[in-house]
Formats: C-alpha cells, sequence, structure tokens
C-alpha cells in the first residue's frame, strides 16, 4: 500500500508535501497539550505547587487548543484538496496512458474492466483515501510525539507499551493477505455482476424474445449472489485479525499497569509518573485504534489502488517523432504479424500500394484482410517487416499523427449518443457549418435527415439506436469525408443493405474515395472490378496480385471467389456499382 500511495503521491508532490506539513502541525498540536497536562501533574505533586505556574499551564493549554482548532479548519482543507488533486491526476493519467496503449491491447481487455478502473476504482480511492487520510498521518505522527513524552517520562514503561506495536503489526500482516486474497475476489465478482447486466441491458431484445428476462436470466442472477457473497467475506473474514490486533494494545496497557504498580510498591516509580502512564498511556493508542477501524477498507482501497497503478503501468505504443510523409504511398516490406505470440496472421507481406490509387484487399474470411488495414492505422505495431507511408516508417511517427492521415468506414459504425450533425463533426471538430452541410450532402445524409423533425440536429440515440444499418454508414462516411484525409480504409459491409441504401452508400463511398489512396477490404468482388490492384490474400500469404482480368485469366483463387459469388448470391455482378471508375486515373 505504502507503494502505491507513494506511486500516487509523485503526481502532485508539492500539494502533498503541504498537506503532510500540515497534518504534522495539527497532529503537533493535539499532543503538545497532553505535554502541559504532564507539567500540571508533576507541580500538583511538587512540595510546594505554585498557582501561579499551574494556571499559566492551563492558560497555555488553552491557547494550543484554540490554534488547534484553526490549524483543523485549514487541515480539512488541505486534505480535501490533496485527494481531489490526486484522484484528478489519477484520472488525467489513466486517460492520457489509455490513449497511448496500442489499440490492440485496447481490444484486447475487457472494457467492462477498463471503465470500472477509471470510474469506479478512482471514486473509490477519492473516497476512501479522503475519508482516511488523517487518521491515517494522525496515527502515525501523534504516536511517535506522545511515545516520544512517555520514553522521557519512563522508557521502561514505554517499552512495554510500545512492544504491542510489532505483536499487533504481525496480526495486521495476516489481515492483510485474507483482505487481498478475498478483496481480489469481491472486486472480480463486482466486475463480473457489471458486466452480466450491461449484457443483460443490450441484450433485452433477445432476451425478452426468449422468454429469459427477470430470474430467469440465471447469468446475472448468480453474478448478483455471488457478489453478496463476496462482499460478505470480504467483511467478516479478516475482521477478527483487526479486533486481535486492538486487543493486543489494550493488554499491552494492563500489564504496563500491572508493572507501574510493582514499581511503585518497589520506590522504583513516582506517583506523578504512574499518572501519567495511567492517563497518557491510555490515550497513546486511540489514534491507531481509530485506524485499526478504518484498516480493511483501507486494504480495499489498495485494491483499487493496485489497479490503477498495474494499468498505469501497462506498456504503451513507441511515441514516435513529427514526421511527415513527403507523399501517401502506402508499401509493406516483409510484413509477419501475430496477435498471439508464435501464431502469425500475416507472413511475409509485401506490396505497395501508390498515391491515389485503389487496392481491394481479397480472400476467404480470416485470411487476414482487416488485420492489414489495422497496421497502416497503427492500431498495432508489427513484428517484422515494415509498414511506410510515403517512405516513413509509422512505428516513427507518432500515433496520433498516423490517425490523422487515415480515415476509417468499417462496418460496425460507432455513434454518439448525440445529434446528427455533431457526430459528423466528430470528423473535423473545428469545421464549419457549411463544411458539415458539404459533407451531409455528398455522404447522402440529407436525403433522410430532412425528414426528420429536427432535420440534422435529429438526435441518434445511445451507439446510433434510433437509426437503420444504413443511416449509421452514411454519417460515418460523412464524417470521413469532412475529415478529409488522405488514405481511406474501407471496410464494405457485408451485411445486405436494401437496394436504396447500398446505391446512397455506394455513391457516397465514391464521393469519398476520390483524389484519395485508398484500401478496400472487398466482400463484393464487383465493387472492385475497376480497381487499380486486387490482393488476394490465403491464409495471411499472398496468393495473387494484379487488376482484375489479370486474375480473372489466372483462374486461380480469385477467379474461384468470383465463380462463387455469382452462383450462390443469384444475382448478377455487373449489376453493382464499382467504387472507383473505370477511367479514374492514378
Ligand atoms: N483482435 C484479435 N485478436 C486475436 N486474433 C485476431 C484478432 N482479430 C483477428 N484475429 C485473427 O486473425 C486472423 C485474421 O483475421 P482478420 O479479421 O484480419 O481476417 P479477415 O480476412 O478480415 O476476415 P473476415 O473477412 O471474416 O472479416 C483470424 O484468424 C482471426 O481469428
Amino acid at each position: 500500500m505504502i507503494k502505491n500511495l507513494f506511486y500516487t503521491f509523485r503526481t502532485a508532490p508539492v500539494t502533498v508535501r503541504n498537506s503532510m506539513l500540515l497534518e504534522l502541525l495539527h497532529s503537533l498540536f493535539i499532543a503538545v497539550p497532553t505535554g502541559f497536562l504532564l507539567l500540571i501533574i508533576h507541580e500538583l505533586f511538587s512540595p510546594t505547587p505554585d498557582p501561579g505556574k499551574l494556571w499559566m499551564y492551563v492558560g497555555i493549554m488553552v491557547a494550543l487548543i484554540a490554534v488547534q482548532f484553526f490549524v483543523s479548519v485549514k487541515n480539512i482543507v488541505h486534505s480535501n484538496n490533496m485527494t481531489y488533486t490526486l484522484s484528478t491526476n489519477l484520472r488525467v493519467a489513466l486517460g492520457n496512458h489509455l490513449q497511448r496503449i496500442s489499440m490492440g491491447t485496447f481490444k484486447q481487455r475487457d472494457p467492462g474492466e477498463l471503465a470500472s478502473v477509471v470510474l469506479q476504482d478512482v471514486a473509490n480511492f477519492e473516497l476512501i483515501f479522503g475519508h482516511t487520510i488523517g487518521n491515517m498521518a494522525g496515527a502515525v505522527f501523534a504516536t511517535l510525539i506522545v511515545s516520544g513524552f512517555l520514553l522521557v517520562t519512563d522508557w521502561r514503561l514505554a517499552l512495554v507499551l510500545l512492544a504491542a506495536l510489532p505483536l499487533a503489526w504481525v496480526l495486521i500482516r495476516i489481515s492483510d493477505y485474507l483482505v487481498v486474497k478475498q478483496g481480489l475476489k469481491h472486486v472480480q465478482a463486482r466486475n463480473e455482476t457489471g458486466a452480466r447486466f450491461l449484457e443483460y441491458v443490450q441484450g433485452i431484445r433477445h432476451i425478452k424474445s426468449f422468454g429469459m428476462t427477470g430470474e430467469r436470466f440465471s447469468g446475472l442472477q448468480k453474478a448478483l449472489d455471488d457478489f453478496r457473497k463476496a462482499s460478505i467475506k470480504t467483511e467478516a473474514i479478516p475482521g477478527p485479525f483487526v479486533l486481535t490486533a486492538g486487543l493486543v494494545l489494550e493488554l499491552s496497557f494492563l500489564l504496563m499497569v500491572s508493572l507501574a504498580l510493582t514499581y511503585l510498591v518497589a520506590g522504583n516509580l513516582s506517583v506523578p509518573a504512574l499518572i501519567t502512564f495511567l492517563i497518557v498511556g491510555y490515550r497513546l493508542f486511540e489514534p491507531i485504534k481509530m485506524l485499526l477501524v478504518d484498516y480493511v477498507i483501507l486494504r480495499y482501497m489498495n485494491i483499487s489502488l493496485d489497479r490503477i497503478v498495474t494499468l498505469l503501468r501497462t506498456p504503451v505504443q513507441a511515441s514516435g517523432r513529427e514526421l511527415q510523409p513527403v507523399n501517401f504511398d502506402i508499401a509493406f516490406q516483409n510484413v509477419g504479424f501475430a496477435y498471439h505470440r508464435g501464431q502469425h496472421v500475416l507472413k511475409d507481406i509485401s506490396f505497395r500500394v501508390p498515391e491515389k490509387s485503389m487496392t481491394a484487399l481479397v480472400g476467404p474470411s480470416g485470411s487476414g484482410k482487416t488485420t492489414i488495414t489495422s497496421l497502416i492505422a497503427r492500431f498495432w505495431d508489427v513484428q517484422s517487416g515494415s509498414i511506410a507511408i510515403g517512405g516513413v516508417n509509422v512505428q516513427d511517427m507518432r500515433p496520433d499523427d498516423v490517425c490523422a492521415l487515415v480515415s476509417e468506414v468499417f462496418q460496425e459504425v460507432y455513434l454518439f449518443d448525440d445529434t446528427i450533425y455533431n457526430n459528423i463533426r466528430f470528423g473535423r471538430p473545428d469545421a464549419g457549418e457549411n463544411d458539415v452541410l458539404d459533407a451531409a450532402e455528398k455522404a447522402r445524409v440529407m436525403d433522410f435527415a430532412w425528414e426528420m423533425p429536427d432535420g440534422l440536429n435529429a438526435r441518434v440515440g445511445e451507439g446510433g439506436n434510433q437509426l437503420s444499418g444504413g443511416q449509421k454508414q452514411r454519417i460515418s462516411i460523412a464524417r470521413a469525408l469532412l475529415k478529409n484525409a488522405p488514405i481511406i480504409l474501407l471496410d464494405e459491409a457485408t451485411a445486405s443493405l436494401d437496394p436504396e441504401n447500398e446505391i446512397y452508400i455506394q455513391q457516397a463511398i465514391q464521393e469519398l474515395v476520390k483524389d484519395k489512396t485508398v484500401i478496400v477490404v472487398a466482400h463484393k468482388l464487383a465493387t472492385i472490378r475497376h480497381a487499380h490492384q486486387i490482393i488476394v490474400l490465403n491464409d495471411g500469404r499472398i496468393e495473387e496480385q494484379g487488376d482484375h482480368e489479370a486474375l480473372m485469366q489466372k483462374q486461380g483463387l480469385y477467379h474461384r471467389l468470383h465463380q462463387i459469388q455469382q452462383q450462390s448470391g443469384g444475382w448478377r455482378i455487373e449489376h453493382k456499382t464499382p467504387y472507383f471508375q473505370a477511367d479514374s486515373a492514378v
């Protein structure tokens, strides 16, 4: 926990230092009146007690308590400032870090889990740290100061009291181990419940249609039940060890009292020293006992902090330099790539896409087409070979700069729960209204937007659920048109669209690809018959390469795929509109 806390403190060292200094001052003002109490006791038991001195001590104690009140008020403000500064810094650091993690690593992690670290774990830290930091710091500082007083008064009795601390520490370490073990299960159960609940809400349509709502949706039921059991165990299992640690501290006080009485009878201890130990010794462990009450919850905070720190330590993509390619050719040179070590999905891939030309990737399902487009956008980094844009290796460029050069139009369109207008403007946030309208016009968005009561200001709903698949596609094309990136990566829709939508989308795509370097993952071979180059992939390797005529003459895999599509689809390939017209120049 200490390591994690220091890692967090490094994000705002000055704020933490100031807050800790104030906390120390606060503890000092709590402990110093105790010192005057000792002086009063000594004075009372002196042969000739001086009332003037006694009143002076009382006066100083009153003044110290008044100052302590003002320090407390300042302390609360500073400690809140520190808590919220640290939690904000953690959120910002997580946001920045997530941006620098490769898209691939991102995709491989459970999005619910990532969201829970950023939202739930930071909130846990904020809540628990905010409520316990005062007790934590106070327990350490106040115990140190009061121990000093007691050691000066009678070191033998003080050592008996302090000897309880290592024993209590061992018990706390045992409870520590149990909390970590049980706390991890608790966090897993909590995440599982979140994921099942999300699944339940997202799949509600199918769940209802199969009559599995409510208790019959057993996955969610089980997750809720496991979460309940884990929550109870998290509280119950480490509890007895923490309570025993408290008991050890109490027992050390009783032991000290017995010893003190023995010393008194033997004439080895003065009455004022005994009274001092009875009053101050009893209060020595008060702050620590308060901390023990917070202990389980502090350990729980540390599990959250652990997950935050682990995420912040996930390796990020090499950041690259500010390099501008001279043109927008794309060159693959002996590229090898595996999502999982040893399982290559691309093997020795080399090809070149000249600027402002169109290259189609075709091949059986799983042959590596989408992977090639992901590598160009630097969602992942290749393991061997290189990919260059305009002669610059993408791995030497900053990931954001690579993304700025590329527009993607994928099958799965993600729309924000906002207006159509704002969803298009997402392509270029500084675009003016005319540019947005122009893109909407060219992408045939206006054809359906004008029929809506709010036009482009109509909200699309969560993930665009108020719109049809074809409408969402057209918005995503408008977005890409607005971005106006020189390279277009296009993953053609496999899902069948109604004929009207399909024609509109193909017209919108024709607008988008004009004068751009285009790589299209083609599922309908008719749409790419005028592509300048067709790359036929099979099992992660390039099997054939050439234009439509050359590949048809070759009578190889492309020819076979072509035949299959014509026969199985029952449609004539010539009826489809190609993205590039025959007269498009390279
Ligand atoms: N994120 C991923 N993690 C692990 N393996 C993956 C991942 N994405 C794809 N693969 C695997 O990589 C191989 C190539 O997948 P890819 O999606 O590139 O093929 P594709 O040719 O585009 O297929 P399709 O035409 O079905 O979309 C497949 O075996 C696939 O299972």
